[in-house]
């Protein structure tokens, strides 16, 4: 489970702070000196119960009273600026780890993304982060201040009383043995709580995203039970760790105290003997109490660092994770005419790799030519698409443009060659017109238009009273299936690209709509080589041909007038299928 060793990880949690050292060292020097205030009080101490009640002089009592107040204010304002300092310290360094990780998701392969829920992946970016600032802004702060007192107030300790001192010290072997026993097993359960925890939330995002059909269910009390078993889960397991942390830092608490009452057991014997004085022996205390609280102090701290630790192993794994899938880099060809070809492709997706998908596909697209594909569901027609704009590679064979494969391409600009219209396209919130703008940002407002005209929107748009302006709620919300469709074909023909893949939409639109969508389609489709999962009859009637896939095979191929003539899948199918349209 956990791969890296503690002093990696805490060297790793370390070295975020390094962006932040002079806001860190300032904060530092905060801390100090309110450490070292704080060691001052009971040296003041000593000083009124020997020197000043001793000699029963008012003046020096008075004079001892002021001077704890200003080592007070002293302290509490270096305790103020230390907090500020640290804490701001630690937003920013989130924040740049927050960007990181977010970049490092986002270019992740598309398989990744199909084997981790997203609400789990935004766990990682929130949660695990949180935890980490926390460890940044507040345990490292803290374990300075107690380590200075500890040290401080071991070194006073030693000037009073050497003898005492090896008393208290007999506490330090048994807590290092607890703490690395705990640390481990908190740094363990900790991971798997942050897992857990990320389970949960991805059931949330799903629940969200999916609400209609939730609604539609009427599955809200299902859905609540699922919610609730993954959170138990999650209890379960933090009051495992809870349980862990509390039995660490009340068994050193104890070891702590229990040191402080012997000093005071055998101190008292000291002082009745003569060889200690009382303000000495008070003084003396307070320093082991000092101590104790810090070194318990301490190991609470490291109890926080190990649970850290768990969340930092996440989120460090997936900073580093390289993804198997370039997103740029490679070669760019000057004048992509639009050939393509796929040459015994052999493709299963990588999160279930034992289901082959697309078998020995062999097939070209000439410049221009515009290419149906129709099948049974499941028949691999999406996924024949997808390797096209390189979503995926194949695991066998190899796809080409113009003859050169596309691994060897620059990832990015063949994604700027190809323009896609999903089946449900995905809008942004916000304004229509950066919508469209998606493929291509600097495009100028007439630009907008003029796609906006091609794909048959312009009309629905200038009837907002907002016109392109207008937002779009998140994945569009408010607009029809068909409005979002010329949206989507708006996209592509201003991204004016050499290949095209579409996918169309199974659910009807309206007979007006309908017309609308095909006619942009076919606008956008002229002169440009075409992949298009064909859902309509006419759409495979206008293309130049049509391959039926089936099992993950092109089991017939040519244009619908010949397949027509034929005995075979596709006759059935359209007379099935399409006898609607
Ligand atoms: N992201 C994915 N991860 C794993 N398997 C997948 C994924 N997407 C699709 N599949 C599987 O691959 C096979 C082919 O799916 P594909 O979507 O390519 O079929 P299709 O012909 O486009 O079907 P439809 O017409 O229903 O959209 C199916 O068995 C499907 O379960």
């Amino acid at each position: 489970m956990s791969k890296v060793s503690s002093p990696v990880l805490l060297r790793r949690i370390l070295s975020l702070t390094r962006s932040e050292r002079r806001a860190l060292s300032v904060g530092i020097f905060f801390l100090l000196l309110g450490s070292g205030m704080t060691l001052v009080f009971p040296q003041a101490l000593r000083f009124i119960i020997d020197e000043a009640l001793g000699s029963r002089n008012q003046a020096l009592i008075d004079r001892a009273a002021l001077g704890m107040i200003a080592v007070f204010a002293l302290q509490s304002s270096s305790e103020a600026l230390r907090f500020y300092f640290f804490v701001s310290a630690g937003e920013r360094i989130v924040t740049r780890l927050r960007h990181d990780l977010f970049s490092s998701l986002v270019s992740q392969e598309v398989a990744f993304f199909d084997e981790h829920k997203t609400g789990e992946i935004t766990s990682r970016l929130t949660a695990d982060t949180q935890v980490l600032q926390n460890a940044v802004s507040g345990n490292i702060a803290t374990a300075l201040r107690s380590g200075a007192q500890a040290v401080g107030g071991l070194a006073l300790l030693l000037y009073t009383s050497p003898l005492l001192t090896l008393l208290m010290l007999a506490i330090v072997p048994p807590v290092v043995v607890a703490t690395v026993l705990f640390g481990r097993r908190i740094r363990q359960t900790s991971r798997k709580v942050q897992a857990a925890l990320a389970e949960a939330n991805g059931v949330a995002d799903e629940v969200f995203s999916g609400i209609r059909t939730v609604r539609a269910f009427a599955a809200e009390r299902h859905e609540v039970g699922r919610y609730q078993h993954s959170l138990e889960h999650a209890v379960e397991l933090s009051n495992e760790r809870s349980r862990l942390s509390t039995a660490y830092v009340a068994s050193t608490s104890f070891a702590g105290l229990a040191a402080a009452s012997v000093v005071l057991w055998y101190g008292s014997r000291l002082m009745l003997r003569g060889e200690f004085s009382m303000g000495s022996l008070t003084s003396f205390l307070v320093y082991s109490v000092m101590v104790a609280t810090a070194l318990s102090g301490l190991t609470d701290i490291w109890a926080d660092l190990m649970r850290a630790s768990g969340s930092a192993e996440r989120v460090f794994e997936m900073l580093d994770r390289q993804p198997s899938m370039p997103s740029t880099g490679g070669e760019r060809i000057r004048e992509l005419r639009g050939l393509v070809e796929f040459q015994a492709v052999r493709f299963a997706y990588p999160s279930r790799p034992d289901v082959p998908v697309l078998q020995e596909i062999d097939l070209v697209l000439q410049p221009g030519e515009v290419v149906a594909l129709v099948g049974p569901s499941g028949g691999g027609k999406s996924t024949l698409a997808a390797l096209l704009a390189r979503m995926y590679d194949p695991q066998g064979g190899r796809v080409l443009v113009d003859g050169k494969e596309l691994r060897t391409l620059d990832p990015e600009w063949l994604r700027q060659q190809i323009g896609s219209v999903a089946q449900e396209p995905m809008l942004f919130s916000g304004p229509i017109a950066d919508n469209i703008r998606y493929g291509r940002a600097d495009a100028t407002d007439s630009e907008v238009e003029a796609a906006a005209r091609a794909a048959n929107a312009h009309e629905f748009i200038s009837r907002f009273p907002e016109g392109y302006r207008t937002l779009v709620g998140e994945r569009g919300v408010q607009l029809s299936g068909g409005q979002k469709q010329r949206i989507a074909i708006a996209r592509a023909v201003l991204k004016n690209p050499r290949l095209l893949v579409l996918d169309e939409a199974t659910s009807a639109l309206d007979a007006e709509s309908e017309h609308l969508v095909q006619e942009a389609l076919e606008r956008l489709m002229k002169g440009r080589t075409t992949l298009i999962i064909a859902h309509r009859l006419s759409t495979v009637i206008g293309a130049d041909r049509v391959l039926v896939l089936e099992g993950g095979k092109v089991v017939q191929s040519g244009d619908h007038a010949a397949l027509m003539g034929q005995e075979g899948l596709y006759r059935r199918l359209v007379e099935r299928q399409f006898v609607a349209a």
